[in-house]
């Protein structure tokens, strides 16, 4: 058993901090070298298989408590908000994080899913590096995933494209699937966007930045199983917690990294041990190569600034020492909103609100899970798609201009930096370009998201993803304690564009939901209700009810050094020797897709690069 004092007196040649998405990504495969490798998790390992995790739709129900989720939660979520929001009436939003050996992908909600060609080409851009670009990516997108293969289309005569198959990998550690339970709603839903002038696509994976993909998206799902595929169970399973040069220190918060003194006024200033903090003892751990850090978008800068790191303004007020200066240390962060609407659906249209209303159906169900690892609790892929902002605007008759004038007005106004100014470059591209996805409405067969549920009422949910916010926030701490949790501002609706692109995307989801023959199956407009239908009204409802879908990244901006970056093109902290991040924390901007996928391939990107640069066989 690895205790706290044998984690101490360990020499390791890598310490990993986290042991979430990318940290356990990067233990398998530097481990599989004989290097000594360390990781640190404030979480624990999943050992009892609890359902909380491993059931894809609505644990609560499938235990008999349809109140109990990992949401919250303390044994799984780190269960952070934000500061008020001053652009949205001081609301704070509630920022879920797993703290769990897996971190978030244990309490994510599965969707498997690549954004498009261009925007991983932007990162490239940003950090001048032919290293980061979709093609470079594409090897590890499919090296991270065993993916099989849709076996039931919404629309029966469509068939998987070779396009399709041959962007997929089949040998990874993350088990994707199709959905293979539909309710009665979702194929009306694919038809109704049909209807609307949205062809479906048989090839959402492979760089198209358009789709409405026939099988709806893939989800980290195991088809054998029907439970979860997250970084534990797949990149941390048996063989490898057999290992011997793998350590893994559970329950243990990493309070900062520790330097060597006579590197302190370098160049490349070197990490020599890790800190930790386990029952309010500290240890620390030595270590020769190099500390990965992958604490995640929201603990990643924290981690930095408890090591000296970051804006020494900051640092000082805290009563930290400067180690190195590096102002860009928690800004930048970026996020995609989310906007929830519900229906009502007539009475005998299934939903998968029947699990908590239907006692027969809940109880074939569970019996279907249990016994096969099918049926409505593996449901977890949805009808979605990625439109863009004409798009959108073309189908509610919208103008958009006086909107993109204000945008632009707004951008003039401002006085950028020159990171900024290159991100907002690069964005204005792609969305005057007409043929990238801002945004992704996305259908739920289930209600309750939003408003108070009425008892025996079964609803759908539309749901709208912004996926490409102007606006930029910041993490930080604002106390030298490790307990405390960073100060988390997400800064939405800096740019009014960002909630007015929202409005229009979500007054859409009205517009699909009343098109047939998806129309047929509602009854009853629920949230927001009927009375919303002025511009005016939508703005007021969007302030009321935005949040996050929980993708932060760019907290540790992978940049150009002249552009205020903090790691370089090999994930290294510019002015350190041995400091890598690797975590969503890098991604240099916005993706239009959930961001676990892009997660796992950085990591084993990282990896690669790390078993090169130290030479490790
Ligand atoms: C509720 C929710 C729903 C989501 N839904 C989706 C989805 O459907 N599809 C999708 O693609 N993406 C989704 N995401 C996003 C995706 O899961 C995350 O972006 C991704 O998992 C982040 O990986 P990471 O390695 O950056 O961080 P994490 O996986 O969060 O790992 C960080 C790890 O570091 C540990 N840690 C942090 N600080 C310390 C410290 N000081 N000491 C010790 N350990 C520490 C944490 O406990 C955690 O295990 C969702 C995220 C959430 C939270």
């Amino acid at each position: 058993k690895v205790t706290p004092e044998s984690f101490a007196s360990t020499n390791f040649d890598i310490i990993i901090v986290g042991g979430g998405t990318a940290g356990l990504t990067l233990a398998n495969r530097l481990s599989a070298t004989s290097a000594k490798v360390g990781v640190i998790d404030a979480g624990h390992y999943n050992t009892s298989g609890d359902p909380l995790l491993d059931v894809p739709f609505n644990p609560g129900a499938f235990i008999g408590d349809p109140t109990q989720t990992f949401i919250g939660n303390p044994a799984y979520d780190w269960g952070f908000a934000s500061v008020p929001q001053s652009n949205l009436d001081g609301r704070v939003i509630p920022y879920p994080r797993g703290k769990v050996l897996g971190g978030s992908s244990a309490i994510n909600n599965l969707a498997w899913q690549r954004g498009a060609e261009k925007e991983y080409d932007n990162w490239g851009t940003l950090i001048n590096s032919d290293e980061w670009n979709f093609n470079t990516l594409l090897p590890y997108f499919k090296k991270a995933e065993n993916w099989t293969a849709p076996t039931n289309m919404l629309i029966d005569n469509l068939q998987p494209s070779p396009e399709l198959v041959a962007a997929q990998g089949t040998s990874g550690h993350v088990q994707t699937r199709y959905n293979t339970f539909r309710a009665d709603v979702d194929v009306a839903f694919a038809e109704a966007f049909e209807n609307l002038g949205f062809p479906l696509t048989p090839d959402p994976d492979s760089g198209n930045p358009m789709f409405i993909p026939q099988a709806g998206i893939a989800d980290s799902v195991d088809i054998q199983t029907g439970k979860r595929s997250y970084a534990a169970p797949a990149y941390y399973g048996p063989d490898v917690r057999a290992r011997d040069n793998l350590v893994v220190l559970e329950g243990a918060v990493v309070s900062r990294i520790l330097w060597d003194p006579t590197t302190l006024n370098s160049d490349a200033v070197k990490a020599n041990a890790v800190e930790y903090i386990v029952d309010g003892t500290t240890f620390s751990a030595n270590v020769t190569g190099e500390v990965l850090v992958s604490a995640g978008t929201l603990k990643s800068p924290q981690v930095l600034e408890l090591s000296g790191v970051g804006n020494p303004d900051i640092l000082k007020a805290a009563g930290i020492d400067v180690t190195l200066n590096h102002t860009g240390v928690g800004e930048n962060m970026m996020d995609h909103l989310l906007l929830v609407t519900d229906f009502v659906v007539k009475d005998g249209v299934l939903t998968l609100d029947w699990l908590t209303t239907n006692e027969t159906f809940l109880a074939e169900q569970q019996a279907l899970f249990a016994n096969e690892g099918q049926g409505a609790f593996t449901y977890a892929s949805r009808v979605t798609g990625s439109l863009t902002m004409q798009g959108f605007a073309n189908s509610t008759a919208e103008d958009l201009g006086p909107l993109l004038d204000g945008l632009q007005n707004d951008l003039d106004s401002r006085n950028l930096t020159a990171l900024h100014s290159a991100q907002y470059d690069l964005l204005k591209n792609m969305l005057d370009s007409g043929n990238i996805g801002f945004a992704t409405p996305i259908a739920l067969p289930r209600g309750g998201a939003t408003g108070v549920v009425e008892p025996n009422t079964n609803y759908v949910t539309l749901a709208l993803f912004y996926m490409h916010e102007f606006s930029r926030g910041n993490i930080h701490i604002n106390s030298s304690d490790p307990n405390a949790a960073p100060l988390i501002d997400p800064n939405f609706g800096d740019f009014k564009w960002d909630l007015q692109a929202a409005r229009v995307g979500t007054q859409w989801l009205r517009k699909w939901a009343q098109t047939e023959p998806i129309s047929d199956m509602i009854s009853e407009l629920h949230v927001p209700p009927a009375n919303v239908t002025s511009d005016e009204d939508w703005d007021a409802f969007v302030k009321s009810a935005v949040g996050t879908i929980s993708h932060p990244i760019g907290t540790v901006i992978m940049a150009t050094r002249e552009l205020g970056g903090v790691v370089d093109d090999r994930l290294k902290v510019y002015g350190t020797d041995n400091v890598r991040v690797i975590d969503a924390s890098v991604f240099p901007l916005t993706v239009g897709a959930p961001i676990q996928q892009s997660v796992y391939a950085v990591a084993e990107k990282a990896s690669d690069m790390i078993i090169a640069d130290l030479n490790l066989s």
